[in-house]
């Protein structure tokens, strides 16, 4: 496209925003809040290089936080620049590494059709190098070691100087991850598979012991652009520099107030260091806010503004006014997903000028809270989606047929093996994968391959041994094919051949639902196609099937990514999702205090700060209307939590706010206030007009007295409000503990006591 259209697009930029655009050479830093134009700053400069500077498209690496975003970005350059920019390399730092191993990947001992082993797959190997260790997994979470471990790659730190560190020290745990971990990685590597976070840790060790391959990419990328800059980790920053320390033209853009991934490693000080680290910097900073409405915005500088470790900086919008911020008090969570679908409902039809369900985005803190959205959404008709919860990826038919994939792909691929080895059953028993398991360790030999020979193996049941090695046949049959075939037919004769669809169906009705995802992902194989992958160039893709690269696409593809906007659907996700996103109308749900913040935030100062970027985020992705919402009363892992409204929201001026009740809880007032005020609450709830239901308690309610529940607030004549500590005895028996605010404890008979709830909060 004409060039017209670059000086367009910087003719459409602030001045501040042009100079960072038009920025040459050199290092240089954009800090500025959400919604000022990173994102666009950061595009529009790369056409600008390209365009003005003349420079190719293959010196640039951009790095950005999605793959989405980067197909985003790859479009929008390629508009500019009228096509494709063949040979620029756009992606996450994820999906780069693995271009950069694919290529390279024999120099550290890795096959280049190495596997990629998911959250997943990468736990249940530290589960197995746990027990070959003889660790107890119950003494030594998994999870928690497997974080331990990523906590340490991604501080580069290797295992040997784990060991050194820990090997010998009083923290056993600590001392138990100094064993795994080097096991973990042999295992890896064994079966020609790198986790996550080794597609980060390798390239940065590739850069680093070799200098024919340093050189060769400092060549190559004159220009790197890095976008949420603020979220990166060590390992990342080692990355950029190795690669941009000759010429320094790295420009990375994002914003203090956002950063959101410490408890996964990302270090606020490499965008904090960022103009010591590379002297001469060009510092940009931007003020203006061109994504929200003035009410949004100052209620996001006011929370902000309570964290102490931040840079700090002004935003400023030109759209003046807006809609104020509700804030809805709901009664549970049922109750507030009631709210967010009969708000968006009601808005659909009659807000001005929203007509898409697309604009809506909910947004909660843990995957958990979506379970309730969604039945309400389903109950209503509303389309919605949500980004991450189960994921489609992760659904246990999927990863099965996946198994088959790998294996077929990947021979060396043992969690593969053990996954499918016998499903659909074909009559090789616990024992037998045992049996085999130990005759492969003592010749240090594939499962595979050692199931190819198993009737000549030590003692492996004959039986099982026949089934082990016509096994091993299909599977070799299949990686023939593999390497002529096309991935989507050959996928469909796969799950023809296993008989897949026959062994879901006796599964019952639910076997229906994972037909339909097997069918959705063999759709998507028909679908695939190599030639529009940009992780490999063009002549390197001849060096893998066709079933290769799907494996690496499947891999590497975020729940982000799997947002598809053009659907007309509201979106539901966790905060953590929505950075760079916004939506003409946001819900951030599930507003208490010890969900939002969660109460480990109290803690440690450091966390609890997080959080309030975090919702600093939440908040800053609406443009034009804000509502956050909260419960009295929400079910979490079984058990009802009570919560008041959470400080964050408490640090929304008030003139900003429109608070509100739900519907629900409006009806239970209006009871409430009738003439028999004065009576005991729980006078009304026997009447059976409270607002006691069979939703609120598990059990049904005593007759002799009223129940209430640790946490709750409560009215008594003389003693005033208090909270509920603890509840004792049942019946006519029921003693409560009550913390009154102003005289303190007392201990209670329910029967006597006169307790009304309190809904003054
Ligand atoms: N100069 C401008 N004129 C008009 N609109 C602009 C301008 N700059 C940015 N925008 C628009 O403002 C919105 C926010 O921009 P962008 O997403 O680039 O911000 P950001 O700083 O990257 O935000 P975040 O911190 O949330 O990632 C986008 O809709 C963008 O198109
Ligand atoms: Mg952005």
């Amino acid at each position: 496209m004409p060039r017209s259209s670059v000086s367009e697009l910087l003719d459409s930029l602030n001045p501040e925003q042009r100079v960072a655009a038009e920025h040459f050479e050199g290092p240089s830093l954009v800090l500025a809040g959400a919604g000022s134009g990173k994102t666009r700053v950061l595009t529009t400069r790369i056409a600008h290089l390209v365009q003005e500077h003349g420079v190719p498209p293959e010196r640039i690496l951009a790095v950005t936080f999605t793959n989405k975003a980067a197909g985003e970005m790859r479009e929008r350059i390629g508009g500019l620049l009228g096509g494709e920019p063949r040979g620029m390399w756009v992606g996450t730092f994820h999906a780069l590494g693995v271009r950069i191993l694919r290529r390279h990947a024999p120099r550290l001992g890795w096959e280049r059709t190495f596997t990629i082993f998911d959250a997943e797959q990468s736990l249940r190997q530290v589960k197995r190098t746990l027990e070959s260790l003889d660790f107890d997994p119950k003494r030594f979470n998994p999870k928690g070691v497997r974080s331990m471990m990523s906590g340490a790659k991604n501080q580069l730190v290797t295992p040997g100087q784990f060991q050194q560190e820990h090997g010998e020290g009083f923290d056993l745990f600590a001392r138990a991850v100094a064993k795994v971990y080097p096991a973990y990685q042999a295992a890896l590597k064994d079966q020609n598979a790198m986790d996550f976070d080794d597609l980060l840790v390798k390239p940065v060790e590739l850069l680093q012991n070799d200098q024919t391959v340093l050189g060769e990419y400092r060549r190559r990328f004159a220009f790197l652009l890095v976008d949420e800059y603020q979220d990166t980790n060590h390992a990342q920053f080692r990355f950029l520099q190795l690669l941009a320390a000759e010429h320094g033209n790295l420009m990375v853009v994002g914003d203090d107030d956002q950063s959101i991934y410490g408890w996964r490693g990302a270090d606020l000080r490499n965008i904090l260091d960022f103009e010591s680290t590379w002297p001469g910097s060009m510092v940009v900073r931007l003020e203006r806010n061109y994504r929200s409405t003035a009410v949004i915005l100052e209620a996001a500088n006011q929370v902000i503004a309570e964290n102490v470790n931040r840079k700090g900086k002004t935003l400023r919008t030109d759209r003046e006014g807006g809609e104020k911020i509700g804030v809805v008090e709901c009664f549970d969570e049922n109750d507030e997903a009631r709210v967010v679908v009969d708000e968006i409902k009601a808005r659909y039809q009659n807000g001005p000028a929203l007509h898409n369900y697309r604009d809506f985005a909910v947004l909660y803190r843990t995957n958990a809270q979506s379970r309730a959205l969604e039945d309400a959404f389903r109950r209503s008709g509303v389309p919605y989606q949500i980004v991450g919860g189960v994921r489609f990826y992760e659904r246990r038919e999927i990863q099965d047929v996946m198994g088959y994939l790998r294996l077929v792909s990947n021979p060396l691929d043992e969690d593969a093996f053990l996954r499918v080895v016998n499903y659909p059953r074909r009559g090789i028993g616990n024992t037998t994968v045992a049996r085999l398991r130990e005759a492969a360790a003592a010749e240090g030999a594939g499962l595979l391959e050692a199931a190819s020979r198993a009737t000549t193996l030590p003692n492996v049941p004959t039986g099982g041994a026949r089934q082990l090695e016509a096994f091993a046949e299909l599977v070799s049959t299949w990686s023939a094919r593999a390497a002529t075939t096309r991935v989507g037919p050959l996928l469909e004769a796969l799950v023809d051949e296993l008989g897949l669809y026959k062994a879901l169906e006796d599964e019952g009705p639910e076997g229906e639902d994972r037909i339909d995802n097997v069918k959705e992902l063999i759709a998507g194989a028909l679908d695939f196609n190599a030639e529009l992958l940009d992780e490999l160039d063009p002549e390197e893709i001849d060096a893998f099937s066709e079933l290769d690269l799907f494996l690496q696409r499947v891999a590497l593809v975020a729940d982000v990514d799997r947002l598809d906007g053009d659907v007309d659907s509201v979106t539901m996700m966790t905060l953590h999702n929505a950075k760079g996103l916004e939506f003409p109308v946001v819900f951030i749900t599930g507003l208490e205090d010890g969900l939002f913040p969660l109460s480990r935030a109290y803690d440690e100062p450091a966390t609890m700060e997080e959080e309030r970027r975090l919702f600093y985020v939440g908040v800053t992705r609406a443009r034009d209307t804000l509502i956050l919402c909260h419960a009295r009363q929400r079910r979490r892992a079984g058990e009802y939590m009570y919560g008041r409204l959470s400080p964050f929201a408490e640090s929304i001026p008030e003139a900003l706010l429109v608070p509100r009740v739900s519907p629900r809880l409006e009806s239970n007032h209006r009871r409430s206030s009738t003439p028999h005020r004065s009576r005991p609450r729980f006078e009304a709830e026997k009447a059976g007009s409270g607002f006691v239901s069979e939703e609120t308690f598990d059990t049904p309610i005593n007759q002799d007295a009223p129940r209430y529940v640790k946490g709750e607030r409560v009215l008594h004549a003389t003693f005033g409000s208090g909270t509920v500590k603890e509840v004792t005895g049942f019946g006519k028996d029921t003693k409560v503990t009550v913390d009154f605010d102003d005289v303190g404890r007392k201990r209670l008979l329910v029967r006597y006591a006169n307790l009304e709830k309190d809904w003054t909060m």
